[in-house]
């Protein structure tokens, strides 16, 4: 007998019930609509940047930066950076005191740049700089008019760019060393992380910089060199100092007008390459307030400058414009300028950077001996052989190579007193991650207040682990769901059984 069970009992199927079936549908799309919902609203938007101009107004030239970032995240740290930068035509803005017009009409065209490269949209909320550094306080120092006068030119050029415009300056020695150093570290993420800092050096035409925290300084030995900062949770206590005439040119200057005091006609230079002859005007080699007390009476005209190449004697030279006989504190770099026990990794920029590069010396691993013994061998190298090697290189720039790298090795040795151990703590450097070395980011982070004293408050899980999360969530939300609907699933009809 086949005893056929369906039809003794007949089952209803639970799924085919409306209540069933709409829960269902409602749990399903209920899970669906959370996991989209969490995946659209945290979805990164379509990135919208915000942009930031600086003027950097140095002795020798003028650059102009472009600075961007997200716009939804000024506070967060590495995220400011360098887009664009444009090198000014010409001599610095110092150097146009006699026609002042010409200063703001040279600026104009990287300012035309910057219309280009940041969106029209942007312009009324970007903010734009110029900070003036060592050519202006010698100006200023010399003939306060004639810079007064300078700046109005200046920003009279800069107010006719649609950019927002925030004022022109010349920056304190203090804020040029100490806006360096925010850059080095900023760019290296070094503040956000609260890491051991890296010292900052900086070497201009006409002042130079070095930057540093150091353990055994707390700012009560020689306050004036001090700066104190909060950053993102972190306290600093920076030393700093910038030596006005201490930048290359200056001291160039100041080594000339040391060796025109013995022979008011021609000079014998052992900075410049043998078979190197050049007549210079006196006038312009005194025409400056790091010199203009030296000059020989009855000087003539015009002097001969001749090389003859000997780096030990270029290394007598260059130490002559340092004073070291006096120290009234702890320690001393030069000129009795008090500097605390060095520390730390170094980043070396500007023309620290242009001068040992081209001098294949960047290299710090090199034994400071080695470097030494290099730099003789090129410098003995005689001029014509020099300008062979280098067509492509401006004579001005090739000329004083050998000058420029003798004054970087005195400066960081007998100067700020760097030893074989520590010389390799430098490392010369250009960029970081992109963006140039220099005080310009740093001011600029500054006045935008752009890196916070505090911490910021970041959340809990990062963007990803948290749509990962929901995600996870939602899919075993789904799964109880269909698991706890287990009593209606439709049972296996039974096969039919055979007694
Ligand atoms: N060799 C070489 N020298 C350069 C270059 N650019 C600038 N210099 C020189 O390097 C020195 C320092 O240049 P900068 O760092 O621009 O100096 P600055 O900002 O004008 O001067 P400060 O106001 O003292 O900071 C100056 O003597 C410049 O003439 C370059 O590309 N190559
Ligand atoms: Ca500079």
């Amino acid at each position: 007998i086949i005893l056929q069970r369906g039809n003794l009992m007949k089952e209803k199927n639970p799924w085919h019930k409306p209540v069933t079936i709409i829960i269902t549908v409602i749990g399903v799309i209920a899970i669906v609509a959370l996991v989209t919902v969490a995946v659209l609203q945290n979805r990164p938007l379509p990135q919208k940047y915000k942009y930031g101009i600086v003027l950097d107004a140095g002795s020798s030239h003028t650059a102009l930066y472009i600075y961007e970032w997200p716009a939804e995240k000024d506070n967060n740290t590495g995220r400011v950076e360098q887009t664009h930068s444009c090198k000014v035509k010409g001599p610095g803005i110092s150097s146009y005191a006699s026609a002042p017009l010409k200063a703001g009409e040279s600026l104009r065209a990287c300012m035309q740049e910057a219309e280009q490269r940041v969106p029209g949209k942007r312009y009324h909320e970007t903010p734009l700089y110029l900070g003036a550094t060592a050519g202006m306080r010698l100006l200023n120092m010399e003939n306060s008019s004639a810079s007064e006068k300078v700046f109005q030119a200046v920003e009279e050029a800069l107010q006719k760019f649609p950019f927002s415009y925030q004022g022109a300056r010349i920056l304190s020695g203090q804020e040029e060393g100490a806006f360096g150093w925010v850059t080095v570290n900023y760019l290296d993420d070094r503040l956000e992380q609260g890491l051991e800092t890296t010292g900052a050096l900086d070497l201009g035409g006409a002042s130079t910089q070095i930057s540093f925290v150091s353990d055994n300084y707390d700012g009560s030995e020689s306050p004036s060199n001090s700066v104190t900062f909060r950053l993102y949770g972190n306290d600093y206590n920076l030393y700093t100092h910038s030596f006005l005439c201490y930048g290359k040119d200056q001291v160039l200057r100041m080594a000339l007008a040391h060796q025109t005091q013995t022979g008011p006609e021609s000079i014998l230079d052992p900075c410049f390459h043998p078979g190197y002859n050049a007549t210079k005007n006196y006038s312009i080699l005194y025409d400056s307030p790091c010199v203009s007390d030296r000059k020989p009476q009855r000087a003539p005209v015009n002097f001969t400058h001749v090389g003859n190449g000997n780096f030990k004697q270029c290394q007598n030279v260059v130490k002559s414009v340092f004073n070291f006989t006096h120290c009234n504190y702890t320690h001393c770099s030069f000129n009795g300028i008090f500097q605390p026990l060095l520390q730390g990794p170094f980043g070396a920029f500007s023309a620290y950077y242009f001068v040992m590069n081209f001098l294949n010396l960047s290299d710090t691993s090199i034994p400071l001996e080695t470097v030494k013994e290099k730099l003789a061998r090129y410098c003995a190298t005689p001029w014509n052989q020099i300008i062979q090697q280098h067509p492509d290189i401006k004579l001005k720039y090739l000329a004083e190579y050998c000058f420029s790298g003798t004054y970087i090795l005195t400066l960081l040795t007998e100067g700020y007193n760097f030893t074989s151990d520590s010389y390799p703590n430098i490392k010369f450097i250009k960029k970081i991650k992109g963006s140039d070395a220099g005080w310009t980011l740093g001011y600029m982070l500054n006045l935008t207040n752009m890196i916070p004293a505090e911490a910021p408050d970041s959340p809990p899980l990062p963007h990803a682990g948290y749509v990962s999360i929901v995600t996870i969530m939602a899919l075993l939300l789904l799964i109880l769901f269909v698991v706890s609907l287990r009593p209606l699933w439709p049972r296996c009809s039974k096969q039919p059984q055979i007694i």
